[in-house]
């Protein structure tokens, strides 16, 4: 008898195992990562999403804290063909629903088919597929997460001390604990900010470089970080992963638009325009480029020929969509942070309008 039960927007219900109870509702997502789930779980990049597994089998490594990308378990719900007890218990203490033995195909191929959609999971004994309608009839569209940025931030600024390399100003808009850590690994100083920081709070800092972090939900609902990047154009470097990505391009004049399905996984092949080298990418999105203002494609997609990469050697700008961080995934784009540190040395000294 089952004890979970999904329910998707086009009307269908799936029925599946309750591995950690509960109710709740998200956007329902995949990613292909066939690793790195203690990663994906904390990236706060997934918050209000439900998280889809097309890999079947999921924890068989374990679960430690050393992997984590931040402090909780991120998306609302997690899917999986088969979860392992360590992740069951992991997500169950969390208090984030599970559910497995479930046809991941299934749910896969709709998202691909249809989009990611509204969903709603109702998992544990008295659960019922009215529960889970329920949850998915509640369930808002991603740009109705108006405030999002204020559930993954940081509230206060913090510094992470490097080497006094560079001070990089960090707008946290959900960032990946390895975003920063990569940054102080090369020596710089990181002030995280936060999402909502003002154009003051970035000039108290008095940074070589800002940097905008991934983060989740609609990017042009970071309006805070929007104005911030609108301030320092032209007077300091910027870049940014992502989310990053976004919000500095429509900063700048250009736009984003939302994706059917996104890209979600460790596989997305990335080729360089100049190089004309083709590397493996992590990727974590749902929103896109499609107007990209002053900036200059550097990178494009392989597969479907989205914007990857951007740069503006006039405003200083240098931008990836995916991950270069990795975490998970492969670590072929980690040069990103050694170019974002030149830029910040290459910058003469600026002060804020
Ligand atoms: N990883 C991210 O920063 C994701 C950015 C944005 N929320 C998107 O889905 O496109």
């Amino acid at each position: 008898m089952s004890d979970a039960y999904i329910a998707l927007a086009d009307g269908r219900v799936l029925e599946a195992r309750a591995r950690s109870p509960g109710r709740t509702r998200g956007e329902l997502v995949f990613t292909t990562a066939y690793t790195g789930y203690e990663e994906s779980l904390t990236d706060p990049s997934y918050a209000e999403q439900i998280l889809t597994f097309s890999y079947p089998l999921i924890g068989n490594y374990g679960v430690r804290s050393e992997r984590f990308e931040s402090d909780s378990v991120q998306p609302r719900a997690a899917i999986a063909r088969e979860f392992t007890d360590d992740v069951a218990e992991w997500l169950a203490g969390e208090d984030v629903p599970a559910v497995d033995h479930v046809d991941t195909r299934e749910i896969v191929t709709t998202v691909r088919e249809e989009g990611a959609m509204a969903c709603g999971i109702a998992a544990g004994p008295d659960a019922t597929p009215e529960d889970a309608v329920a949850e998915m009839e509640a369930c808002k569209p991603m740009s109705d997460h108006v405030d999002i940025g204020a559930q993954v931030s940081v509230s206060e600024p913090t510094v992470h001390e490097g080497d006094g390399v560079a001070d990089v100003a960090l707008l946290d808009c959900g960032a990946k604990g390895s975003i920063i850590s990569s940054l102080t690994e090369r020596g710089a100083d990181v002030h995280v900010l936060p999402y909502d920081a003002t154009p003051e709070d970035v000039a108290d800092v008095d940074p070589d470089v800002l940097f905008v972090s991934n983060g989740p939900g609609d990017p042009e609902n970071f309006v805070a970080a929007q104005e911030v990047v609108d301030a320092f154009a032209g007077e300091l470097p910027m870049a940014g992963i992502c989310l990053g990505q976004q919000v500095i391009t429509s900063a700048l004049g250009g736009s984003t638009e939302k994706m059917a399905f996104g890209h979600r996984g460790v596989n997305q092949p990335v080729r360089d325009l100049r190089s004309e080298k083709v590397v493996m990418t992590t990727q974590n999105h749902g929103y896109t480029v499609d107007d990209t203002g002053p900036l200059e494609v550097t990178q494009v997609n392989v597969n479907d020929d989205t914007v990857e990469g951007l740069d503006s050697q006039e405003l200083d700008v240098i931008t990836r969509q995916y991950h270069p961080e990795a975490n998970p995934g492969p670590h072929d784009s980690l040069g990103f942070f050694d170019e974002v540190l030149e830029l910040a040395e290459a910058a003469p000294p600026v002060a804020a309008d």
